[in-house]
């Protein structure tokens, strides 16, 4: 456990469930395009204030393609913040964005200002998006850069498959909840632990091949059985079948090497038996 005094100087970090709520984004331009997009994909409903002038194009985009951007073509009013369950503004004008700090931390709702740190109550960091797989990286304001470039480094070491294997032992948890429902008890003991052996028996790539039918068998062979079936014994295939595996590719280049051997052996001594 970590001494009670490093438990200091870092920030929450958390999923936030943006769905249905409604964010507000003062500004159009490079930076207020990437938080719209950041609030977007989190499902939640925007309301852009920013004169049509200087809106960034991926911006503009993004208002004519999605129904729940709100888009004011005007400078920011105080009554924009009405209703607002989150404030996000990225403007280049300090004196209104200390003014809407202000205000919103008066009526006590959350704010990002991106040129202000101070004026933040939580930063944005660097993202990884791969299916349902998130990864955020902070350095807690110290260097944004920093964490562009951990990220890189970090996207690099992922597994493959990742997002797709994280998907599909979703469904799976959930089709396992449909048949051993309710919350806690011995159930929720044992229903946790089986989908730790599952998760941490199989490859996370052979995860990634689960379909309805081999999860049925799944869920009919191993946790009735209260055992975890290998992915053959689910009418699975691995993909290392394929020639990606590096010992197949040696032994398939074996294999046709000796088979070439023998020809050229079988060749030589019938040209050797004619001469005679
Ligand atoms: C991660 C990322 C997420 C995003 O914005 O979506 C992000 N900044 C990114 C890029 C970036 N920002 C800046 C540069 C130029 C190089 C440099 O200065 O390092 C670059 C690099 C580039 O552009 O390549 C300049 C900058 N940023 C802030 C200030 C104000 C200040 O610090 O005083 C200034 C100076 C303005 C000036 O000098 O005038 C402040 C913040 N920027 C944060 C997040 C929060 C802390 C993040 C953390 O804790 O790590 C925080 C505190 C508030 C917030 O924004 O929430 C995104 C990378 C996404 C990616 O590529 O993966
Ligand atoms: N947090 C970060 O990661 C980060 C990174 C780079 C820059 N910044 C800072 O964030 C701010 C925004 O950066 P940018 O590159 O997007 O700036 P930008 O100059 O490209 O865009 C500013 C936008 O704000 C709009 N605007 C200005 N005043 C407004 C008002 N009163 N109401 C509504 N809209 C208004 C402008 O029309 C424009 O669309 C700058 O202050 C910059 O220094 C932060």
């Amino acid at each position: 456990m970590a001494d009670a005094k490093e438990l200091s100087g870092g920030s929450l970090l958390l999923a936030w469930q943006l769905k249905d709520k409604r964010v507000l984004i003062v500004g159009g331009g490079d930076v207020a395009s990437g938080r719209l997009e950041s609030v977007l994909v989190a499902d939640a409903l925007v309301t852009l204030v920013s004169p049509s002038e200087r809106l960034h194009p991926l911006t503009r985009r993004l208002i004519d393609a999605s129904d729940r951007i709100t888009y004011r073509d005007r400078l920011f009013e105080l009554s924009d913040l009405d209703g607002a369950d989150m404030v996000l503004t990225a403007i280049d004008d300090v004196e209104t964005s200390r003014a809407i700090c202000a205000e919103c931390r008066a009526r006590r709702i959350p704010v990002n200002v991106a040129d202000i740190p101070p004026s933040c109550d939580f930063y944005f960091g660097s993202q990884i998006r791969n299916g349902p797989l998130q990864v955020m990286i902070s350095t807690n304001g110290r260097s944004p850069k920093l964490a562009n470039i951990v990220r890189r480094r970090i996207e690099k070491s992922l597994p493959e498959h990742v997002g797709e294997a994280i998907e599909k032992v979703g469904e799976l948890r959930s089709k396992l909840r449909e048949r051993a429902p309710g919350v806690g008890g011995e159930l929720g003991k044992r229903r946790m632990r089986w989908m730790v052996d599952v998760c941490t028996s199989w490859e996370m790539e052979d995860l990634a091949l689960l379909d309805d039918d081999m999860m049925r068998k799944l869920l009919d062979d191993g946790w009735e059985n209260n055992r975890v079936p290998k992915l053959e014994d689910v009418g699975g295939r691995p993909r290392r079948d394929a020639a990606s595996s590096p010992l197949q590719v040696r032994a398939a280049v074996l294999t046709s090497l000796v088979g070439f051997l023998a020809g050229a052996a079988c060749a030589a001594a019938v040209m050797l038996t004619r001469r005679r």
